[in-house]
């Protein structure tokens, strides 16, 4: 019996099953996975590349949020892994690509810490608009400070929000609640919530907005979307936050503008480089100008805190975990973001010689035909498949399988040069 059949083999143990979470997963999400009887390993931080290599080798799943980087050359290293959960929105950091062609599933959590997001985000408009940040640091410093100069409310003030997704739009009923205009930029034409109003550019919201703030994805086109030229565009004395990805903003450009006074104050959640765990080393180590970053006024800085809300996190944990345990014992990809979506509905009693397979391959012509022969062999009750560019997932519920037949089933599979992945579960 090879090492891989054993560990597909039907029905599979739940607690032979190897769970690493990363990065303070909560408990809800832990609880989850430890009542399926898997064995959960848990680590409050996240771990450099060579730790992480060593770890990763023995695992079926891991869970992480932003820090920890499961790039193609960790996930090489990942012989039994079979499912990702990137207990958090961005997935970023995961090479989803290389995951989907060796077969392992990317799930995240794609809407429950929006709300928080949005909730800190309006909280930083008010700071700005009225430098709290500033005066609480001089109170703490014994310094009794009381101005009004360049204070202002933020009622009557436009924000520009960059990316109206589950977040920008969020943010958008809130700001107009509160008595601000918005107006959006995003690629993809969106219905705006309440008066809010959308601008054809980049360009035009640079220029419209007192307050402007970042909500897109990392990809290569959101790197340093705002650099010298987007600072020169926008208003004097007006503020920026990016709680998004760090690459977003080009940090030194915005020095620049926040020293030469054309930037009123900004607040970053997030930084191109950011520490694994929590500690002293805070941006110095990772990014060079970091003194230059913190010596300004009027600054927020916050350690990528957007989403860490008691709430967020709480279901977070229950999202991605529910969606893990689907994916390990049922093989449902329902919501996965680099495979083809395929479901079955799971058995509702326990049926003697019936097995489910699932079956990830390369989408190329023939596989079908080739994999009907052998499940053909027995009866297939239900059978579904999908594609998503170079990778198809195909899930068969099969009865009349005896216990001796599954090693043969399995490995006929395994031999389709087509192959990526071969499972048979219950
Ligand atoms: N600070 C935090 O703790 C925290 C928490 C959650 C999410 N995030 C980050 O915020 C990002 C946005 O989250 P979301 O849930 O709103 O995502 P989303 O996918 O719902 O929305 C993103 C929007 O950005 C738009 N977009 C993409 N490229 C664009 C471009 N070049 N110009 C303009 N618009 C563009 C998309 O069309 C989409 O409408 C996430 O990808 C994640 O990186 C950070
Ligand atoms: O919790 C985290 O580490 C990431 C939060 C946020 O950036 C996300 O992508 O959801």
């Amino acid at each position: 019996m090879t090492g891989a059949f054993a560990k597909q083999l039907k029905p599979f143990a739940t607690r032979d099953i190897k769970i690493l979470l990363l990065e303070n997963v909560n408990q809800t999400g832990r609880d989850i996975l430890a009542k399926q009887g898997y064995q959960v390993d848990f680590l409050k931080s996240s771990l450099g590349e060579d730790e992480l290599i060593e770890k990763i080798r023995d695992v079926h799943v891991i869970g992480i949020r932003s820090k920890t980087k499961l790039t193609a050359q960790v996930l090489r290293e990942a012989k039994n892994l079979i499912v990702i959960g990137c207990f958090c929105i961005g997935t970023n950091q995961v090479d989803l690509n290389y995951a989907a062609q060796h077969g392992i599933a990317v799930f995240n959590s794609p809407f429950s810490n929006s709300r928080s997001v949005a909730e800190l985000v309006i909280g930083e408009i008010i700071s700005l608009a009225r430098q709290l940040g500033d005066r609480s640091n001089e109170m703490h410093r014994g310094t009794w400070n009381k101005v009004s100069s360049k204070c202002w409310e933020i009622r009557g003030k436009t924000l520009g929000i960059i990316g109206y997704g589950h977040i920008g739009s969020q943010l958008s009923v809130l700001a107009e609640a509160m008595g601000m205009s918005v107006i959006y930029y995003d690629t993809v034409n969106l219905m705006a919530l309440g008066i809010a109003k959308q601008v054809p550019t980049l360009e035009a919201l640079l220029t419209g907005a007192d307050f402007v703030t970042c909500h897109v994805p990392e990809l290569p086109e959101t790197m340093k979307m705002i650099g010298p030229e987007q600072f020169r565009l926008m208003k004097d004395g007006s503020y920026l936050i990016n709680a998004s990805r760090g690459s977003v903003v080009d940090i030194p450009a915005l020095i620049d503008a926040m020293r030469s006074n054309k930037i009123a104050g900004a607040a970053l959640d997030v930084y191109p480089a950011e520490p694994g765990g929590n500690g002293d080393y805070f941006l110095n180590d990772l990014n060079p100008w970091a003194e230059d970053l913190r010596s300004l006024k009027n600054i927020i800085l916050t350690p990528h805190i957007g989403g860490s809300t008691e709430e967020a996190q709480s279901a977070i944990g229950i999202e991605v975990s529910e969606a893990l345990v689907r994916y390990v014992n049922e093989g449902t990809t329902l919501g996965s973001v680099n495979m083809p979506e395929v479901n079955l509905r799971s058995l509702t009693v326990e049926e003697p010689n019936h097995v489910r397979v699932v079956y990830v391959h390369h989408n190329v012509p023939g596989v079908l035909r080739k994999v009907n022969e052998i499940l053909g062999d027995h009866n297939v009750d239900k059978q579904t498949t999908d594609s998503r560019g170079e990778v198809a997932y195909l899930m068969a519920d099969i009865s009349n399988v005896n216990t001796h037949e599954i090693k043969d089933l399995y490995e006929s599979l395994e031999r389709l040069s087509s192959r990526i992945m071969t499972r048979v579960l219950y």
